[in-house]
């Protein structure tokens, strides 16, 4: 691990962001560092610049103020983004061009060979991303008769393709069948035992919970929580606490935190 002064550093080194979007600042002085191999939870309501904020670290959203390290290594001198998968929101892995599983997973690859056909390195990467998701019996299938879930997952599978380091996913349990959520789970937990590290947004933790090492909660564009995962009593124990569980008992009076709505 490379190192300054004796310690680690960051993956993700986000400090005092300020970003706006149109005249709306939605970022405002975010800080947020992820360790290598750490899973980081980033939460926080509708609106609250989740997106936003993920969106800045892989250079997507100019930062105003502030700054941006990936891997120790300033974002305007950065060019390793091989060493990075991304699956953004809400996207689906049918352009309306007709492309197969396979080869929309293929693309995912091209960070590595720099354009280059694909070698048999590439194409076992390939492959075991397919299979990782689930979906190596797919593989032929045209990506636009698939699943909600079944997109996820080669959009997931593409982000793996390329064996990153660092892993950014935008919701992605979003819209996903409970089938497809257990193996992205499983996907997820595989990658993480294999030294990954890991950002995620998350509406709320689910299946992927038991992973997580820390949470980072956004309200406003602002950091208001950045610590253990606001789970069971930790998260009870914090002050307006007003997130409704969806697996409550229905008789149950609904447990809220203020953190997460
Ligand atoms: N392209 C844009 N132009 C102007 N405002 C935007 C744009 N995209 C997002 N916003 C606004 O910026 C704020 C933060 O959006 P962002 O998508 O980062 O939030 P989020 O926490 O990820 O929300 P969600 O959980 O709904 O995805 C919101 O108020 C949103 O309406």
């Amino acid at each position: 691990m490379t190192e300054t002064d004796g310690r680690p550093v960051p993956v993700i080194s986000l400090r005092g962001a300020t970003a706006s979007l149109g005249s709306r600042p939605v970022l405002r002085g975010v800080d947020l560092a992820v360790g290598r191999g750490e899973v980081v939870a980033l939460l926080g309501a509708n609106g609250s610049g989740k997106s936003t904020a993920v969106r800045a670290v892989v250079g997507q959203v100019p930062l105003s103020e502030g700054r941006l390290e990936l891997f120790g290594t300033p974002l305007k001198r950065f060019r390793d983004w091989a060493r990075i998968g991304y699956v953004p929101q809400r996207t689906t892995a049918a352009s309306g061009v007709p492309a197969t599983v396979r080869e929309v997973v293929s693309a995912g690859r091209l960070a590595r060979t720099r354009l280059r056909p694909l070698g048999r390195a590439d194409r076992a990467a390939v492959d075991r991303a397919l299979e990782l998701v689930g979906m190596a019996d797919r593989a032929g299938d045209s990506v636009n008769a698939l699943s909600g879930g079944q997109h996820q997952r080669v959009l997931i599978a593409r982000a793996l393709a390329v064996q990153p380091e660092l892993l950014i996913m935008d919701e992605p349990m979003a819209g996903v069948d409970v089938a497809s959520q257990e193996i992205l789970a499983g996907t997820l937990r595989e990658q993480v035992a294999g030294g990954a590290t890991v950002l995620l947004v998350l509406h709320e933790l689910g299946p992927l919970e038991p992973l997580i090492d820390r949470a980072v909660v956004l309200r406003d564009g602002c950091v208001v929580h950045d610590g253990p995962p606001p789970r069971a009593v930790g998260q009870h124990a914090l002050p307006g606490h007003d997130h409704v569980h969806p697996h409550a008992a229905h008789d149950a009076e609904p447990i809220r935190t203020g953190l997460l709505s």
